[in-house]
């Protein structure tokens, strides 16, 4: 079964449509990324599969149950968690804040029980320390941990993002262009973690990104989308060669 099955998933704008009839699945512990030329629809699928869009038609199936409707605290909780295109931390919080609040979404009934400091909010509060310093480590962010987000360069803020999703411990995880912005050597980090993520953790990634040299090397299948339609898909091979792709990108897919 796969983990993730859109079913002729139709989203408009208007008069726009900016998905039309998708259908697609991911499978448990794979890499899959999504490529296509600006406007192609692949936020918008984001947003549908993270439940900021209600599509227009069609179905979502997040391990065999329909999410249609849910609203994203509840999709998140569920189990996927995302990164967002422009990145999206508290810049005011200290580093180690960020990731903590990313395990708040977990914490039992949080305004009694911290208020009242009961002793399972003590120990969820403790569990989101350990879980918070595991993960910081682990992005080799840990060193900078007291200082503010906004402190930190832009790739390093790029990771941060990815930590606090991490710590929302989704079995899926959604990168929006994880890539932009970032430098060839942070670009060959980025690619390590992103195995390692899947990997060491177990967790499914579905990503979007414009780097084709990423994109091409980390992920098992791919997906391309133009016009809100799926054009191709399948091993990063075949979608390289496939003319239609080719012609979306009017030929630049060089690596
Ligand atoms: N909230 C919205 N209201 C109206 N139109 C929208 C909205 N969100 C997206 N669109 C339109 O839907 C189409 C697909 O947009 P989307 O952002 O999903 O593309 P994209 O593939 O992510 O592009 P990019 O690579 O530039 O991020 C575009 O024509 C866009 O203008």
């Amino acid at each position: 079964m796969p983990i993730l099955k859109l079913e002729k998933i139709t989203q408009e704008f208007g008069g726009l449509r900016a998905l039309d009839s998708v259908d697609l699945e991911v499978r448990e512990r794979e890499i899959f990324g999504v490529i296509g030329p600006n406007g192609a629809g692949k936020t918008t699928l984001f947003n549908i599969i993270t439940g900021i869009y209600v599509p227009t038609e069609g179905d979502l199936l997040f391990k065999g149950k329909k999410l249609n409707g849910l609203p994203a605290h509840k999709i998140a909780s569920l189990g996927i968690a995302r990164t967002f295109q422009n990145i999206r931390l508290f810049g005011r919080l200290s580093v180690e804040d960020n990731v903590k609040i990313g395990s708040m979404a977990l914490m039992p009934a949080g305004f009694w029980s911290s208020l009242l400091g009961l002793p399972s909010e003590r120990k969820a509060g403790r569990k989101a320390e350990e879980k918070s310093r595991f993960l910081l480590k682990m992005l080799g962010l840990y060193e900078k941990r007291k200082e503010y987000a906004s402190s930190l360069a832009y790739g390093e803020q790029r990771k941060l993002e990815i930590a606090r999703a991490l710590a929302l411990e989704p079995s899926l995880l959604l990168l929006d262009e994880p890539a932009a912005g970032m430098n060839p050597a942070e670009k060959d980090e980025l690619m390590d973690l992103i195995r390692r993520i899947r990997d060491d953790m177990g967790i499914t990634i579905l990503l979007v990104e414009h780097d084709m040299h990423l994109v091409m090397n980390i992920c098992e299948r791919i997906a391309a989308f133009d016009y809100g339609r799926k054009i191709a898909e399948g091993s990063p091979d075949r979608v390289k060669n496939d003319e239609r792709v080719i012609m979306s990108y009017l030929g630049d897919l060089g690596e």
